[in-house]
């Protein structure tokens, strides 16, 4: 496995490759849902790159980019045990070489505004930002994202739309631990007892799946969800029933809804969601 740790080495990496190039971008303290990534990209393309930067330019100055865990011995032993042809990690200098105030954006209006977009702003132009950029630096011909992100994955696939960019974006559903908690590099900010609290967040999902399947009714399911975790003591940013495809209000009309969380234990905000085939329609 080639460790690649500035541009001008992973671009003569990069010239040397003649077979198909998968990208699977991520920020490190790699998990099992981050291994599954992997392997879905090593079923897409011949070689397979991850890259690994803490991207400042999607953090918000009072959220936990100095603290963000950060395992790089233990991500490169285990990407290399799966067989990964590269990894990629650029120094912020390297990636961001006129500095973040003067830096070339990308924005992805409307959905990139609303959900995690209105309560962390400037977010998702860091992400649509260093995701555009690294398809330029690595040229995969293949990108693979976790739908636990759902809103980060369709505004990857609609900068990919709007820009051309000539890579195929691939999701991966989320992976869970028994208890349902979707895995997350911030889980492990979390005590045994908040832990065991954030289970709330997929049992609420699965209750709003329950509810809609049965007699949809969005506000007074929304209603309910945010009672369930704040009884779980969770301190709820947002709860919402949305159109799977473009992430609107649903409507009754929809093929497929999806149901987003985002809340916070302490300080440690956490996100989830579950899409929902609309029996209704
Ligand atoms: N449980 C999961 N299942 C599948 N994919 C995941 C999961 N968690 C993260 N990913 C995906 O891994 C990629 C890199 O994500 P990232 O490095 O931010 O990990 P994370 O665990 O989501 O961290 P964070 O705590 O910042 O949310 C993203 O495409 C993300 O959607
Ligand atoms: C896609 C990403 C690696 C961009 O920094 C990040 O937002 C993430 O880890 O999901
Ligand atoms: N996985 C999302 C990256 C972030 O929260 O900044």
């Amino acid at each position: 496995m080639r460790l690649l740790k500035n541009l001008t080495s992973l671009r003569q990496w990069r010239n040397q490759q003649t077979h198909s190039v998968a990208l699977v971008p991520t920020m490190g303290n790699l998990h099992d849902g981050h291994l599954a990534l992997v392997k879905r990209a090593q079923q897409h393309a011949d070689i397979v790159v991850v890259s690994i930067f803490v991207n400042p330019m999607q953090f918000g100055a009072n959220e936990d980019l100095d603290n963000y865990p950060r395992t790089l011995e233990q991500d490169v032993q285990a990407l290399e045990s799966l067989g990964v042809n590269a990894v990629f990690t650029p120094q912020v200098s390297d990636v961001y070489p006129r500095g973040l105030d003067v830096q070339t954006r990308v924005e992805v209006p409307e959905v990139g505004d609303i959900l995690c977009g209105a309560s962390r702003p400037g977010h998702f132009v860091g992400v649509a930002t260093i995701v555009c950029k690294l398809f330029n630096m690595v040229q995969p011909d293949v990108a693979v994202f976790g739908e636990k992100d759902f809103q980060q994955l369709q505004i990857i696939r609609l900068m990919t739309l709007d820009l051309s960019l000539p890579v195929t974006i691939i999701g991966e559903p989320t992976k869970r631990e028994s208890s349902g908690l979707a895995l997350s590099s911030r889980n492990g900010y979390l005590s045994g007892q908040q832990r065991q609290q954030a289970t709330a967040i997929y049992s609420t999902l699965q209750g709003i799946s329950k509810q809609l399947s049965e007699k949809p009714n969005f506000n007074q399911t929304v209603k309910w969800a945010e009672q369930q975790l704040h009884d779980a003591g969770l301190v709820t940013d947002y709860v919402a029933i949305r159109n799977a495809e473009d992430l609107q209000p649903a409507t009754i009309q929809d093929k497929q809804w999806v149901a987003l969380v985002a809340a916070k234990l302490g300080n440690t905000r956490l996100i989830d969601n579950l899409t929902i085939v609309n029996n209704h329609a």
